[in-house]
């Protein structure tokens, strides 16, 4: 069965978007589906790709308004980017019928194409010029609308009568535009007056997407348009590092109830004492409360009074002077008490006659001084003092939980650790499980898995985004999509994207051609003088959430920009990419840059919280040098037990090993040692900088003799 035409038209205006948004019908010989949006990009493109890419899906998107020339006219810049197959027959035809009936005509400017299977079209903001418009094309629509929507062009001269059906959705769709346009059309001719006033002495409007802001290559034009020679400016990683901390949005705070998914969190906001620990006077070990005083000697027998165990309850009989009451580690000293003899410093003296309790016992210790073996009230933790500040990490070693814990506290502020994806780009990758033998140039995805894991070790919520292939066009850019939005593979939203792969100068690296002109990114840098890694890619793009999700307390402070990380696809260059570039970020998304300490810091992008820990290290033999590249060389480090000192031995300085195609170069390595451009060689014995990516094992001597 052919396709029914379902017809969607978004009124683009400002002030019309002031009065409640509408959105009805939509099926065949019915109205179709309205909804009005401020001049405002992201605003546009989200309803556009509702209809577009959702199972909320319409074969034709008409847009009407923001096409002109008025600073806040930017409807073409909306839709052009998400067009795949742009149709300019449609664009001439709309412009030549206008000119018959005005030279203002050759001031508009309309868009027209195919997204995936929907046909989108912009047309004027007055509704007389969108009929205008909409006339001119209207016989070829229901034709342009099936054939785009999948079906072949010979079955649609022959559908006769499915043809009518369709025709019967145009013209709903006409009589709709012109009541919805009318609406619109009264709002924009005040608009247009006021913009008339504006404009007089004001210097150009800085235009919001201009094609010729992009640096990247524009993939529809073919291989022999390419950039020969990177736009991108070579940064340092220096400079890479900072740009990357200017960017990353602040943290989001957020409630947590205490519980040990907050390990790896950094807490938000200072956090006071609830309880007093201990709560009570308490003994600091086992034996017999007594009452002690000062310069007075202890020793001698005593009946036993009492006992007072731990998990007492209740009232405790107060001590009697010249009596003394059995004790147990942490129990509650009976009122009166004011110190503890160890068991170990007594002896028995008497049973009770059924032969079954102490009766007496004799203290051995003379010189036990009041408030000896006794905690306290608070004296642990006082009550009300500050048991964690802003910036502090919960981490695993269990300290801080265990402090929460103790002073009952029940909830505290966070900052919302960031969810990120992982994406792999590229015809050429196989899923790392498939049983099947590879073909031709086809090779494992194993920067997916390596990456994944790496964030989990960090304690990032991950999530797995698949493969995105470089054909059909627009895959990536969906992937990218729906991953900010949280459809699709993403169950949420994503703070992050990394990607890897498709960064350098290759026809089918379009990770930075799909960032700029499909997404509205920005890309802050597109090279960094390193090795592994030089074509990293650093990019941030608008997002804002869904109107429907704006409920949530998270979800109104939710971040108005995300970060794309595209590392290459070498997989060594990705891992140490990740390690380098990502994880300062996502530290400072977590919080971990509000410590007071990293405040501190003249250079905050350099706190040592944030990215791996920094160590100086002895190199064990000779490491080459880069001429021109800082090198990031995997290297296990260890320990001397006997010096004291940190040890550095390549995972592989000969040959091929460190080459970043070698994912083994990183198999084993603990850290990246920091090797500065130069002729040479860095020499055995040298001190330089290592970045420590795991854990450091001891060795019995020195590793370089
Ligand atoms: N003319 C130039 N060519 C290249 C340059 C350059 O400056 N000028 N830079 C080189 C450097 S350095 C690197 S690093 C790579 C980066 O390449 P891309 O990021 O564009 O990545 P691809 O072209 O897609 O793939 C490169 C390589 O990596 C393999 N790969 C990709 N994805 C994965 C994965 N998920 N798992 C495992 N391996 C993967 C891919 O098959 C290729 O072999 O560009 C140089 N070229
Ligand atoms: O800079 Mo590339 O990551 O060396 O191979
Ligand atoms: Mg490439």
């Amino acid at each position: 069965m052919e396709p029914k035409l379902k017809a969607a038209i978004l009124i683009v205006s400002d002030t019309a978007a002031q009065d409640p948004a509408s959105d009805r019908g939509g099926e065949v010989g019915k109205p179709p589906t309205t909804r009005i949006v401020p001049d405002d990009v992201l605003q546009i493109q989200r309803a556009v790709c509702e209809w577009t890419d959702g199972p909320n899906w319409h074969n034709l998107v008409l847009l009407s308004g923001g096409t002109g020339f008025a600073v806040k006219d930017n409807t073409p810049e909306a839709v052009t980017p998400l067009i795949h197959r742009h149709a300019p027959g449609l664009v001439h035809g709309m412009i030549a019928e206008s000119l018959k009936i005005t030279p203002f005509a050759m001031m508009a400017r309309p868009v027209a194409g195919v997204r995936d299977k929907s046909l989108i079209i912009t047309l004027p903001g007055s509704p007389k010029g969108a009929m205008e418009n909409l006339e001119a094309v209207v016989k070829l629509l229901p034709h342009a609308c099936v054939q785009s929507a999948g079906a072949n062009s010979r079955s649609l001269h022959a559908g006769g009568t499915k043809k009518l059906e369709n025709e019967a959705g145009v013209s709903a769709t006409q009589t709709q535009l012109q009541t919805a346009s009318h609406t619109h059309h009264q709002h924009q001719h005040q608009h247009q007056h006021q913009h008339q006033h504006h404009h007089h002495g004001h210097a150009a409007p800085k235009a919001h997407t201009s094609s010729n802001r992009h640096q990247s290559n524009n993939p529809a034009a073919g291989p022999n348009q390419r950039h020969r020679a990177s736009p991108y400016p070579m940064l340092s990683v220096e400079e890479a590092l900072r740009t990357i901390s200017e960017e990353t949005p602040s943290p989001i705070v957020i409630d947590a109830p205490v519980n040990t998914s907050l390990m790896g969190s950094v807490i938000a906001e200072d956090v006071y004492a609830a309880e007093a620990v201990p709560a009570y006077r308490a003994s600091i070990v086992d034996g017999y409360a007594i009452i002690a005083e000062e310069g007075k000697s202890t020793s001698g027998v005593f009946p036993v009074a009492s006992v007072a165990h731990a998990n007492t309850s209740g009232a405790v009989e107060p001590l009697q002077p010249g009596t003394i009451a059995r004790i147990t580690t942490g129990a509650p000293l009976p009122p009166n008490a004011n110190a503890v003899v160890m068991v170990e410093d007594t002896a028995l003296a008497s049973s009770t006659p059924d032969g079954q309790e102490e009766a007496t016992v004799e203290i051995l210790a003379d010189d036990i001084a009041p408030g000896e073996n006794v905690r306290e009230p608070g004296s642990d933790v006082a009550l009300n003092s500050k048991i964690l500040a802003r910036g502090d990490l919960i981490s695993p070693a269990g300290g801080e939980i265990g402090l929460l814990a103790a002073t009952g506290t029940q909830s505290v502020k966070i900052f919302k650790k960031p969810r990120v994806g992982v994406l792999s780009t590229g015809d050429e990758l196989v899923e790392h499980s498939d049983p099947r033998a590879l073909v031709g140039g086809q090779i494992r995805d194993s920067n997916r898995p390596s990456l994944l894991s790496c964030l989990t070790s960090w304690g990032f919520e991950t999530v797995d985004l698949g493969i995105a292939r470089d054909a059909p066009a627009g895959e990536l850019e969906h992937a990218l999509r729906d991953a900010l939005r949280g459809v699709g593979r993403a169950s949420a939203s994503v703070d992050v994207i990394i990607t890897t792969g498709g960064v350098s100068m290759g026809e089918l690296d379009l990770l930075k051609p799909t960032i700029e002109r499909s997404l509205g990114g920005t890309i802050h840098f597109g090279r960094v003088s390193m090795k592994p890694g030089k074509p990293t890619t650093f990019a941030t793009v608008p997002f804002k959430a869904a109107p429907t999700d704006a409920s949530s307390e998270a979800v109104q402070q939710e971040r108005t920009s995300k970060l794309i990380f595209s590392l290459p696809g070498n997989p060594a260059s990705a891992l140490v990419t990740l390690n380098l570039f990502v994880l300062p970020s996502l530290h400072k998304l977590a919080g971990l840059g509000e410590s007071s300490q990293a405040l501190s810091t003249t250079k905050s992008w350099m706190a040592p919280q944030l990215g791996l820990p920094r160590v100086a290290v002895v190199l064990t033999h000779h490491f080459p040098l880069d001429p021109k590249r800082t090198e990031y060389h995997r290297a296990v480090v260890t320990g001397s037990r006997s010096d004291g000192r940190l040890y550095a031995t390549s995972t592989g300085a000969e040959g091929v090993g460190q080459r970043s195609s070698r994912v083994g170069s990183i198999a084993k390595a603990n850290a990246l040692v920091v090797l500065r451009a130069g002729r040479g060689v860095g020499i055995k014995g040298e001190i330089v900088e290592a970045l420590m990516m795991g854990p450091v094992y001891g060795s019995d001597t020195r590793i370089i003799c």
